[in-house]
């Protein structure tokens, strides 16, 4: 008899992927082996990702592939540190060589939320190059993809941010995300199946957290008005969003160089010619080019600056964060620091 169907299906999706990190491993000589890589898996305890060790723990051996665990000490409640212990004694007994626990300070900057995540990912990030890792692996789910969808949604800013999170991100597509695809109910499964034990954060359901309301009062009430296939569908806008976004991107870096004088300033006549989701990036990136912040710019700057070329009724400059200034000088957009 096979393994359980979800336990079938989290190993299936790791499998993809983990042959997907050694397509992408360059030979060092033509001739010679490459040595076994070496995979981690980012271990909160939680059901998703102690889904995604046991699935990675089972394959990478069957691949040649070494496999190991991190899971970050966030301190943020009390007893944490021996949580972090047990995850790391669990991920043990998978079988998992190396594992550690990183212990990290977060900070206030940009919300709770992101001040964790950011200490997270920069301890992920440290923790790999210590490690020579290939790879750390990710329990995104497809349910926390159309979460991101929907914040991306209410935030107003445009496809990119419909795009969620990628399969593959960070430096040199350090990043992965097998369980993209996968919803949260069948790592849960595979982990009843296997007996596995799960921690389930208290922030997951804490309803200061704006992502938590969403997880149990916002998609809840969405499905019931809309049907079961709006995670799904959310989901799959993600990706097209991605590729349409990328598209967009492409075309405005295209689309920069045609729109420069002979001194390299940007041509309003030629700006306003350009269709307007074209422009706006070619603006963005001039705005951040020239020094403003990406993280700060937001969709209500570029609108102002936009006006500059499409409104233009002798407004004075734009001020942009990072004390970057815009103004329209003699049929040309100015944009600069200081
Ligand atoms: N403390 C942590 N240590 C290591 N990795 C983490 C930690 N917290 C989150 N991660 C990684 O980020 C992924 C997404 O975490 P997040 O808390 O957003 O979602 P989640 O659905 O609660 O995941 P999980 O059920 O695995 O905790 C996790 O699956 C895991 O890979």
């Amino acid at each position: 008899m096979g393994p359980h169907p979800a336990v079938a299906a989290i190993r299936l999706a790791v499998r993809r992927v983990l042959h997907d990190i050694l397509t992408d491993q360059t030979p060092p000589t033509p001739h010679e082996r490459p040595p076994s890589p070496l995979v981690l898996v980012a271990c909160s305890g939680g059901a998703d990702s102690m889904a995604l060790a046991s699935a990675l723990a089972f394959e990478a051996p069957r691949l040649g592939v070494r496999a190991g665990g991190v899971t970050v000490d966030h301190q943020l409640q009390a007893g944490s540190g021996a949580r972090a212990e047990e995850v790391v004694q669990r991920l043990r007994d998978l079988g998992l060589d190396p594992v550690e626990s990183v212990r990290v300070t977060v900070g206030r900057s940009g919300g709770p939320e992101a001040a964790a995540r950011d200490a997270r990912y920069a301890a992920l990030d440290a923790a790999a190059v210590r490690h020579g890792a290939a790879a750390v692996l990710l329990g995104h789910t497809r349910d926390d993809q159309a979460e991101t969808v929907l914040l991306g949604l209410a935030r107003g800013s445009g496809i990119r941010s419909l795009s969620g999170m990628a399969a593959v991100s960070g430096a040199g597509g350090r990043y992965r995300r097998p369980f993209l695809q996968l919803d949260r109910q069948t790592a849960r499964r595979a982990c009843m199946a296997q007996s596995l034990p799960v921690w389930d954060d208290p922030h997951n359901s804490d309803p200061a957290y704006t992502r938590s309301r969403l997880r149990h009062e916002g998609l809840p009430a969405l499905e019931k008005a809309l049907g079961k296939g709006v995670v799904e569908a959310l989901a799959r806008t993600a990706q097209l969003s991605r590729d349409d976004a990328d598209a967009l991107d492409t075309w405005a870096r295209q689309a920069e160089e045609t729109v420069r004088d002979a001194a390299g300033l940007l041509e309003c006549a030629k700006l306003r010619a350009l269709p307007p989701a074209v422009r706006r990036r070619v603006l963005r990136r001039a705005a951040i080019e020239a020094g403003a912040p990406a993280g700060s710019l937001f969709a209500r700057h570029i609108e102002e600056v936009d006006r500059l070329i499409t409104a233009w009724r002798g407004q004075g400059a734009i001020n942009l964060p990072g004390r970057v200034v815009a103004r329209r000088q003699g049929g040309r957009l100015v944009i600069r620091q200081g």
